[in-house]
């Protein structure tokens, strides 16, 4: 089979260069295209050097339809708004789209889920192999422990990152609420201040920090009577995000048009 042709939007973003080594370290791919936003200081710059690997002749531009309209999969760590842009172009141009995008609001999510009638999606808060383990494992353990079991979910992350909680932090909520059996939405509480009464039973508890160039740590609590149990989570590179994404796209060409998650990819629903 012929090398997968891939596009990197946000090309020149943390995740977007390292995308492009990935894509260059992986067998079966090919980067075709590295999209910016118009105006970008970077438009115009060779994608290969940006990435800082030998130049590769690709010059980043701002035409994000041109570059689907000849590839077959895109690779999209950008902000929520470009996200959902994005999917459309690619569900127009009938290719492979990869989100790693978080801090998606219930609309994001909606047209995403629109977009994924038409091609397929695969999205996830985390690409690692690593959280989504720890997910499976979250889940069956708030499976396992009942509501007098507190559950804390801790993130830390670099001092640019711009959302919170995490889409890791998310992903880990979701998990504890799936084991529940409960929504998310109804039971989750962030940013605690002032006088905030006693912690309600069964809710499900965020707390974000953020500082110096931390890549990203997440740690979910179960906090009983007299006992706590810690499950954590260490990225110490950037780069597994951006392999986990290329693994995501080579398993997505193909697939049909709907939303997948990180788990499908790494055969973990099982779990
Ligand atoms: N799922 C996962 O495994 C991971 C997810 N992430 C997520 O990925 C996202 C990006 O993170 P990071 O790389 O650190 O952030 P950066 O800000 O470094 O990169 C984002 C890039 O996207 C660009 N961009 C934004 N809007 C557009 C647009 N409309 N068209 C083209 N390019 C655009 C930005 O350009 P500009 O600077 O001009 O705005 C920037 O270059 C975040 O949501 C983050 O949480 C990060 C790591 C792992
Ligand atoms: O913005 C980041 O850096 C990261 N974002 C993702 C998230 O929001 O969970 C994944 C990772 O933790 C790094």
């Amino acid at each position: 089979m012929s090398d997968m042709r891939l596009v990197v939007v946000g090309a020149a973003g943390r995740m977007g260069r390292m995308l492009i080594r990935a894509i260059d370290q992986a067998d079966g791919c090919t980067l075709v295209a590295a999209i910016e936003r118009p105006g970008s200081a970077a438009l115009g710059e060779d994608a290969g050097i940006l990435a800082g690997l030998p130049a590769s002749g690709i010059k980043v531009t701002s035409d994000a339809a041109a570059a689907f309209a000849s590839a077959d999969g895109v690779l999209d760590f950008t902000a929520p708004d470009a996200t959902v842009a994005f999917a459309k172009l690619a569900a127009d141009a009938g290719i492979l789209h990869v989100v790693g995008t978080t801090g998606l609001e219930p609309t994001h999510l909606a047209e995403l889920a629109e977009a994924a009638k038409r091609t397929p999606i695969i999205r996830s808060g985390n690409m690692s192999l690593g959280v989504n383990l720890l997910a499976a494992l979250v889940r069956k353990v708030a499976a396992t422990l009942g509501t007098d079991w507190d559950i804390e979910i801790v993130e830390m992350h670099h001092r640019m990152k711009v959302d919170a909680p995490s889409g890791t932090a998310v992903l880990l909520g979701e998990a504890a609420a799936e084991g529940r059996a409960v929504d998310l939405a109804q039971q989750r509480v962030a940013g605690r201040d002032g006088i905030t009464g006693a912690r309600q039973a069964g809710t499900i508890g965020f707390a974000a920090l953020r500082g110096g160039t931390v890549v990203g740590d997440h740690k979910v609590i179960f906090a009983g009577a007299g006992e706590r149990l810690e499950l954590a989570h260490v990225a110490e590179d950037r780069s597994l995000f951006a392999q986990g994404a290329v693994k995501a796209a080579l398993w997505g060409r193909g697939r049909e048009a709907r939303l997948y998650s990180m788990a499908d990819v790494l055969g973990l629903d099982a779990l």
